[in-house]
């Protein structure tokens, strides 16, 4: 599990600032539903992305993917042995998505990072960690410079999984089973804009079948 935490204070009220707006936003929205709301924010919304939209996503990750420890950040020995791949961010079908996001989440569009794709075949998993970037890591000091920390995760299933494949929250106590279309956004972090240790959550094994989704992570200022 990648080490977590820190982040400077004038970021800690960028994140505190935009939780506020951003979970008034979603909770006045009827197509949200609200999964956790007590240990951590989890929200879910069923056919955010049409089955045309994912049938294409999946093409695209597809062409992009690559075994994920090689050219990620670190999360640690083999916590990650999906395949994934950020899609092309000037692709017109992938802004369209992205703006959708973003208007979902009310911020703006360079607050978002590029929606990467991953792809996990029977057996691979991504392991319990935290988003939230690791600030002992070499990276740490491009990241605060730029956009800080990942305040919020959204994340998108693009097919059903014959068996297997949940993403689950150990500490919240909760599993989401993969749903075409469906998103679920999190926020990373409390309302002072601290790390929440209790976001913990792994993609499980794929036990039949494949499974894709999306991620885009967003900041709480622009990060380009
Ligand atoms: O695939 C999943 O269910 C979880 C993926 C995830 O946690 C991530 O991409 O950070
Ligand atoms: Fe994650």
């Amino acid at each position: 599990m990648a080490k977590t935490g820190r982040t400077d204070t004038a970021n800690q009220r960028e994140i505190a600032t935009m939780n506020q707006a951003v979970l008034a936003r979603l909770k006045a929205d009827d197509s949200v539903q609200v999964l956790v709301d007590d240990k951590l924010q989890l929200f879910g919304i069923p056919d955010f992305f049409s089955a045309e939209e994912c049938e294409r996503l999946m093409k695209m990750v597809d062409e992009t993917a690559r075994p994920s420890p090689v050219f990620d950040v670190d999360y640690g020995k083999q916590a990650r042995t999906s395949y994934s791949g950020d899609l092309d961010p000037y692709n017109p079908f992938v802004r369209m998505l992205h703006r959708r996001m973003d208007d979902l989440m009310g911020v703006p569009e360079n607050w978002g990072e590029t929606m990467q794709g991953q792809r996990y075949a029977v057996g691979q998993q991504f392991k319990a960690h935290h988003d939230w970037f690791d600030t002992s890591q070499p990276y740490w000091t491009g990241e605060v410079a730029l956009g800080g920390q990942r305040a919020w995760t959204l994340m998108v299933y693009l097919n059903d999984v014959e068996e297997g494949g949940s993403t689950d929250f150990p500490k919240a106590n909760i599993a989401v089973p993969p749903q075409q279309g469906t998103l679920i956004a999190w926020s990373n972090a409390n309302a002072d804009g601290k790390v929440n240790m209790e976001t913990l959550h792994a993609g499980t094994p794929v036990v039949k079948g494949v499974k894709y989704v999306v991620t885009r992570w967003y900041r709480a200022r622009a990060w380009y």
